[in-house]
């Protein structure tokens, strides 16, 4: 079976992991706080690297997918195996997710799997997006996002699924739900993230106008929880993680289970809609000709 074959059952993919263990680098380090890398032996450069402490109970998950972290259905497909993998291992119990790649965190949905596709990959691509939202948000891990970078989009939904987020004090990135600039419409899900993370009015607002806030503006409205300097933030991530993890994980987990279940039930009771409400929008050919619009503008913005 396939990975994407694999998305497509979610009970596949708990029964696959254990033969998939090359699909990202998971590195484990046991009773020792220096961390060991170590290289894959496949041809394929990994899209995500993971680097599980075994003696603290925290994994950073690295995307490290150039040039800017798109979610491809191929990242995508990696990226839950990861979080899967995490889950199962009842040692592992907090996440710290980061960038690897200088400037941006993740720049959101790849639009090339948006743009041109048929019916049936746009259904599979957003089966995947769903599927990561589920496993984020529904995560009994501790979460924090290590913002080390723009985070638009996608990116930011990401962000938004951690428990906790830092983000690096740097005015040149920015962070938010953008969608409606691409001339396309965050769906429920999304939608429901933002205004549990920032309230309703500030969704109302920002989602209308496809708003990016600078980090000054994004910590303001209670968008991240935290700035510090660039090269801090993952320290304080993994200094923040003792605190999240000296919470007894039973009351923490509950906790969070009953702050997200009903948002969580939204998407699982209406998976099905979704897909098939996402791939008769995406495919229209307006909003085929504002994506391919909004894509001749990121490569002029380039050069
Ligand atoms: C209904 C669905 C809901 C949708 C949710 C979404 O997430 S929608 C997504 C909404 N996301 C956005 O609106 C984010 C759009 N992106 C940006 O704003 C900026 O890229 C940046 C600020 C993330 C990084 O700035 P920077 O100066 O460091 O980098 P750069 O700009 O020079 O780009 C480097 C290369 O990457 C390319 N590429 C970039 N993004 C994407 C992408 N998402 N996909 C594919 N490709 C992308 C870019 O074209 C360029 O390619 P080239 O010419 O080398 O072949």
């Amino acid at each position: 079976m396939s990975l994407r074959a694999a998305l497509r059952n979610k009970h596949a993919v708990t029964g696959l992991f254990s033969q998939l263990s090359s699909c990202s680098s998971h590195v484990r380090v046991r009773g020792s706080p220096v961390l060991v890398t170590q290289q894959r032996k496949s041809s394929t450069t990994p899209r995500i690297k993971v680097e599980f402490n075994q003696s603290t109970g925290v994994a950073i998950m690295h995307m490290q997918s150039p040039p800017v972290n798109s979610l491809s259905l191929d990242f995508l497909t990696e990226f839950c195996i990861s979080v899967e993998k995490l889950e199962m291992d009842k040692s592992c119990r907090g996440l710290i997710i980061t960038s690897s790649q200088p400037k941006v965190f993740s720049a959101g949905l790849d639009i090339m799997e948006m743009y041109g596709k048929s019916p049936e990959r746009c259904g599979e691509f957003w089966r995947a997006v769903q599927e990561m939202w589920l496993k984020l948000y529904g995560s009994n891990m501790a979460i924090i996002a290590a913002v080390n970078g723009s985070s638009p989009a996608g990116g930011c939904l990401i962000a938004m699924t951690a428990d906790y987020r830092i983000m690096a004090d740097n005015p040149r990135y920015s962070i938010g739900l953008n969608e409606t600039q691409l001339g396309i419409v965050a769906p429920f899900w999304f939608k429901d993230t933002m205004v549990n993370t920032v309230g309703h009015r500030c969704s109302e607002m920002a989602l209308q106008i496809g708003l990016l806030y600078n980090p000054s503006e994004a910590l303001r409205i209670g968008l991240v929880d935290q700035l510090v300097p660039e090269d801090q933030v993952l320290s304080t991530a993994t200094q923040t993680m003792t605190k999240w993890l000296a919470i007894p994980d039973h009351a923490r987990q509950l906790t969070k289970t009953m702050m997200r279940k009903p948002t969580i039930d939204k998407l699982t009771s209406s998976r099905e809609t979704d897909i098939r409400h996402f791939v008769s929008f995406i495919t229209k050919d307006s909003i085929q000709k504002s994506l391919a619009m909004y894509l001749e503008m990121l490569k002029k913005r380039k050069g």
